[in-house]
C-alpha cells in the first residue's frame, strides 16, 4: 500500500488507498505525492518531520532510500513513533528524468511567491502542506530533511547545506549527521529560498538540504553508502535519537560569495566536471559575464559548489565557500 504510493504518484494513477493502517499508527494521503504518516502514540524522541525527495527531477538516489524505509515500516521491521510528512516534489519532472520542467522548484519557496505556471502552483502546494503539518503538530520539535544528489563529483560526497536563518541549529543535529557519514556541512551565508530554508525561516524547524552522492537515473544508483542515513531516517520514523557520530568528523564550510549568471554569455572558466568543494588559489579568475564583469578569487582561497554555468539568467551558478570553525 505504501510502497504503491511512490508508483502511484508517478504514474499518475488514482488507484492506491487513500489512507490506512501501519505498525504503529495510520497513513492519509493529502495530495499527490503528499502523504503524512500518523502514530498511535508519539515515541520519546518524535520529531514533527518533513521528508522531501524528487524536488529535482532527476535525483533519484533519495527516492529510493525513502521508499526502502517505507517499505520497511510497511513490512513491519519498524514501528511508527512520530508524526512525518513524506513529499515526492517534482512529480512531473521525475516522470521525465529532468531537473525540473520550466523553472528550478527550490528557489520558489517564499510566501510572496506571485509567478504563475506548474512549478510555482507545486511550491505554493508543498508550502501549504508544510504550513499545515507543523500547524497540526506543534508541541513537537520541527524537522525538515530535504534530501537531493548533486550533478557533480565531490570532495565530500555526502554533505549538507544549512540554509541561512535566526533560528540556530540544535547541537543534536551535527551528532545525528555525523552517524549518518554525512561529511561537511555548508552554512548559507542568506535568504535561498529553497524547501529546507522555508521549513527554517517561516516555521523555526531544524532543517538541511541533504546532498547524497551524485545524481543518477533509476536503478543506476549505489545505495550501500547511504546505509547510514536510512538507519537515521528509520529512527526518524520511529521517534528515537539516532546513533550519533562525532561532528568533529565534519568538514565545516561557510558560503563567502555567490557567482550568479546575469547574462546569456556567462562562462564558468574551470572545466565542467570540476568536483564540488575544489579550492582556487588567489587571482584565478572563475567566471566571465558579459553583464556582471569576470569574477576573480581575491585574497582568500575559494572552494567552488554547485557549479552550473547553464542555470537560468538571474539564477546562481556557483557557491563559493570557505572553510569556517565547527559550531560550539
Ligand atoms: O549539483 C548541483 O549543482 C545542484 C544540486 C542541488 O540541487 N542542490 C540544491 C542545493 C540547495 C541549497 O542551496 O540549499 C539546489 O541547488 O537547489
Ligand atoms: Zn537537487
Amino acid at each position: 500500500m505504501l510502497s504503491e504510493w511512490l508508483d502511484q504518484a508517478l504514474d499518475g494513477r488514482a488507484s492506491a488507498p487513500r489512507e490506512g493502517r501501519l505498525p504503529g499508527g495510520r497513513f492519509r494521503l493529502l495530495a499527490p505525492g503528499v502523504l503524512e504518516l500518523v502514530p498511535d502514540v508519539c515515541a520519546a524522541d518524535a520529531r514533527a518531520g518533513v521528508l522531501s525527495v524528487g524536488i529535482h527531477g532527476n535525483e533519484t538516489a533519495p527516492i529510493e532510500l525513502l521508499g526502502a524505509v517505507l517499505a520497511r515500516l510497511e513490512a513491519g521491521l519498524l514501528r511508527l513513533g512520530a508524526p512525518l510528512l513524506v513529499m515526492l516534489g517534482n512529480p512531473a519532472a521525475i516522470r521525465r528524468g529532468e531537473r525540473f520542467v520550466t523553472t528550478n522548484l527550490n528557489r520558489l519557496f517564499r510566501r510572496d511567491l506571485d509567478e504563475a505556471g506548474d512549478e510555482p502552483d507545486r511550491a505554493r502546494a508543498l508550502m501549504a502542506e508544510v504550513d499545515a503539518f507543523y500547524g497540526r503538530h506543534g508541541s513537537l520539535s520541527p524537522l525538515h530533511y530535504d534530501l537531493h544528489t548533486a550533478i557533480r563529483d565531490s570532495r565530500f560526497p555526502r554533505f549538507v547545506v544549512e540554509p541561512f536563518g535566526e533560528t540556530p541549529t540544535p547541537p543534536a543535529q551535527w551528532r545525528w549527521l555525523a552517524g549518518a557519514d554525512i561529511q561537511a556541512v555548508l552554512h548559507q551565508h542568506r535568504h535561498s529560498w529553497t524547501f529546507s530554508h522555508y521549513s527554517k525561516h517561516y516555521h523555526g524547524a531544524a532543517a538541511f538540504t541533504l546532498e547524497l552522492g551524485r545524481a543518477l537515473p533509476f536503478g543506476a544508483n549505489d545505495l550501500a553508502p547511504l546505509a547510514p542515513m536510512g538507519r537515521l531516517l528509520e529512527a526518524l520514523v520511529e521517534g528515537r535519537a539516532p546513533a550519533g557520530g562525532d561532528p568533529a568528523g565534519m568538514a565545516f564550510f561557510r558560503a563567502e560569495h555567490e557567482l550568479m549568471r546575469r547574462d546569456p554569455d556567462f562562462r564558468l572558466c574551470f572545466p565542467d566536471d570540476t568536483p564540488n568543494f575544489t579550492e582556487f588559489a588567489p587571482g584565478t579568475r572563475l567566471a566571465e559575464d558579459a553583464s556582471a564583469g569576470a569574477f576573480d578569487v581575491g585574497e582568500t582561497p575559494l572552494s567552488v559548489v554547485f557549479p552550473n554555468a547553464d542555470v537560468e539568467i538571474g539564477a546562481r551558478a556557483a557557491l563559493l565557500v570557505v572553510p569556517s570553525p565547527p559550531p560550539t
